[in-house]
């Protein structure tokens, strides 16, 4: 790694793999910085609209591509083996399909997630799906988490990630690649506690939604949030017991921002089903994806041999999954709630 040709910032062979908002904002960020980044979607007419006009035609259309930088192509062989690291951003509901097209091994690189699920049929965190089924060692894995909206990417507002790897190097190298004027970056090695504080946080979100649209109003949302970082905390502790401030704002920061920002997926996903909409009228509205709606099913599989309290999760999850009322289950809840 190095400085890149104008001083200003790094050089690591990167790629960005997906076609959605973050992973534009990730492309965006690193080609302030960076080189040169890879970035495969799979979508070959949004290539081709990148290449003529800097834009995503779908996601983040705002946002100026320095396009001199990126090598954008549908091809994922080309950019897997061209890079040392690479940043999963698909939605975790279609990260399996999206890897169909591997035949390259991932064994060798450096494997960040920025996805915030958990994997379909595997019901287990990004990065030991990694580890599980494309024999990357754990020392190779790492996480980018933190509150922080593409869309405010996009207006280069400040905000603050957090690079987790076990790799010390690892996490520094990736925390100075994200770094330009408006992303502050810092390191951790809990990979496993922040990966599951953002699955949880968009389950939070939802329920906060559901709430808002139900007519709760702010003195509720707080409380609501007391009680799911507790929830989170205790979950957490169980999956992963180290020590961690839950308060950090891989944690507690990223479902502050989930629960309460204007450009939260979630949220708005849950304020359409607390106004009435089902769950695949609340889909057709959203050209994006909600994670927490298929993380509340996740989760329960994931927990249920391990016997920890989550009231939360589990109202969102008779909510979305077994058609019951939101009025009163969010009533049943707020009973719950201290
Ligand atoms: N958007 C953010 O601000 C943000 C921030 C941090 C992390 N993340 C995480 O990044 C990941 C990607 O989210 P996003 O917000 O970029 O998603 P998005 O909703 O902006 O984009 C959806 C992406 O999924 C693809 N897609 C949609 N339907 C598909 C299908 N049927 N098969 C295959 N692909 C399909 C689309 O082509 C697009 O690339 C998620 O895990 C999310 O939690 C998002
Ligand atoms: O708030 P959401 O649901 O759009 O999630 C996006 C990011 O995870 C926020 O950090």
């Amino acid at each position: 790694m190095g400085k890149n040709k104008e001083g200003k910032g790094t050089h690591l062979n990167i790629a960005v793999v997906g076609g959605g908002s973050w992973a534009t904002a990730l492309v965006k960020i690193l080609s302030e910085t960076n080189d040169y980044v890879g970035w495969w979607m799979r979508d070959e007419e949004a290539v081709m609209h990148i290449k003529r006009y800097h834009h995503n035609p779908k996601y983040l259309t705002g946002v100026e591509l320095q396009t001199e930088r990126i090598d954008v192509t549908t091809d994922l062989d080309h950019i897997v083996s061209e890079a040392d690291y690479i940043i999963f951003a698909v939605p975790s509901a279609f990260l399996k399909p999206a890897l169909e097209a591997l035949t390259v091994p991932l064994e060798d690189k450096v494997v960040f997630s920025a996805i915030k699920g958990i994997v379909p049929d595997e019901n287990v965190i990004v990065g030991e799906f990694f580890f599980n089924k494309y024999r990357v060692p754990i020392e190779n894995i790492g996480v980018i988490m933190g509150p922080c909206h593409a869309e405010e990417v996009a207006l280069e507002r400040l905000s603050y990630l957090t690079c987790a790897s076990q790799t010390e190097e690892y996490a520094s190298n990736m925390a100075k690649a994200l770094a330009c004027d408006f992303i502050k970056t810092s390191t951790s090695d809990d990979i496993y506690g922040t990966e599951y504080a953002a699955v949880l946080k968009n389950i939070y979100s939802l329920a906060a939604g559901i709430c808002h649209g139900l007519g709760y109003g702010d003195n509720f949302q707080a409380v609501l949030v007391s009680n799911a970082t507790r929830e989170m905390k205790r979950f957490i502790k169980n999956v992963h017991p180290i020590k961690r401030d839950i308060t950090g704002s891989a944690y507690l920061g990223d479902l502050l921002v989930t629960a309460y920002s204007q450009f939260s997926r979630n949220r708005l996903f849950g304020t359409m089903i607390g106004k009435g909409y089902t769950v695949r009228s609340a889909m057709l509205e959203m050209n994006m994806v909600a994670e927490g709606y298929y993380a509340t099913k996740l989760i329960k599989s994931v927990k249920k041999d391990l016997d920890i309290k989550m009231p939360i999760s589990n109202a969102v999850y008779k909510i979305l999954y077994e058609g019951k009322n939101p009025k009163k289950v969010m009533a049943a809840l707020a009973e719950k709630f201290s």
